[in-house]
């Protein structure tokens, strides 16, 4: 997907929400327990009931991987189902030496290799140029870095001072030479909001995906102040404070009115724009 076709959905939606489809098999509602595949059914009708409030849908794969086969088929319906015109993120946090990448790459870019045809995946940038550039090389696909993360071990590392700056503001500054604004996105967490304005210096033209809002307890109009630009250039993600809105049959009208809430707030930030 290009930067002006998920600007154009941004636009339709007067939204810059991303579903998190973080499924937890042991949160999904029991009476679901009986399908066939419950994680699918699940993510099934927590689309079906906010694909018209969002614009990308980002299911984090630990929560596939670890069940193994069975994990990694409920992913692949999973993306199958989700609209063609929504962004998805397969948030995998990779990256190794060069050729290990490409097979990561592989892994979420190529279907005829893997089933998946994710449009991003996110980005470990600590071993890298060369970890990062073959998720790079595929046509209309994104890599999304990590810069400023939304945990409290960001300071560990994330903040320690260079010469002249923080080590993610250093992410920023070096990683924005390895591909541009069309190819390339950042990791911005929601609990980090007095960072933005930096973010957005080195940053000006790039998509930040930000999450950390809800469960974390980042604030939508805290980040968006200093987050937008010209393109909107965020894409804000939520995922227990929508999927599991409701742990009963109602499940999937308590996601649409938790989505629908945050859609409403961006509408209303879009149009201060
Ligand atoms: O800095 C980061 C990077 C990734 N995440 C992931 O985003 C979601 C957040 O889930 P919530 O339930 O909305 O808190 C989850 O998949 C994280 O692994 C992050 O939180 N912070």
């Amino acid at each position: 997907m290009t930067r002006e076709e998920l600007f154009e959905e941004i636009k339709k939606k007067r939204s810059f929400l991303c579903v998190g489809l973080d499924t937890d098999i042991d949160k999904v509602p029991s009476h679901l327990l009986k399908e066939e595949d419950p994680v699918f059914e699940f993510n099934k009708q927590i689309i079906d009931a906010t694909k018209d409030l969002c614009i990308a849908y980002k299911p984090n794969i630990a929560f596939y991987e670890c069940r193994g086969v069975v994990g990694w088929e409920s992913l692949r319906k999973t993306l199958e189902y989700i609209p063609k015109e929504i962004f998805t993120i397969a948030d995998a946090k990779r990256g190794d030496i060069g050729n290990t990448s490409l097979m990561y790459a592989r892994t979420f870019f190529q279907p005829e290799s893997s089933g998946l045809d994710f449009d991003s995946v996110t980005v470990a940038p600590y071993m890298g140029i060369d970890s990062v550039a073959p998720f790079l090389g595929f046509e209309g696909k994104w890599a999304i870095v990590l810069a400023l993360t939304s945990n409290e071990g960001n300071k560990d590392f994330q903040y320690l001072e260079t010469e002249d700056d923080f080590l993610f503001e250093k992410v920023i500054t070096t990683s924005r030479e390895w591909a541009g604004p069309d190819r390339l996105m950042y990791v911005v967490g929601a609990t980090q909001p007095d960072a933005f304005a930096d973010v957005r210096k080195l940053a000006p033209d790039h998509f930040l995906l930000v999450p950390g809002i809800g469960a974390q307890g980042g604030n939508l109009s805290e980040i968006a102040e200093c987050g937008l630009n010209g393109q909107c250039g965020l894409i804000v993600n939520s995922s227990r404070g929508i999927i599991y809105a409701s742990g009963a049959e109602d499940f999937a009208d308590k996601a649409r009115m938790q989505a629908k809430k945050l859609q409403e707030e961006m509408q209303h930030l879009l149009e201060k724009m």
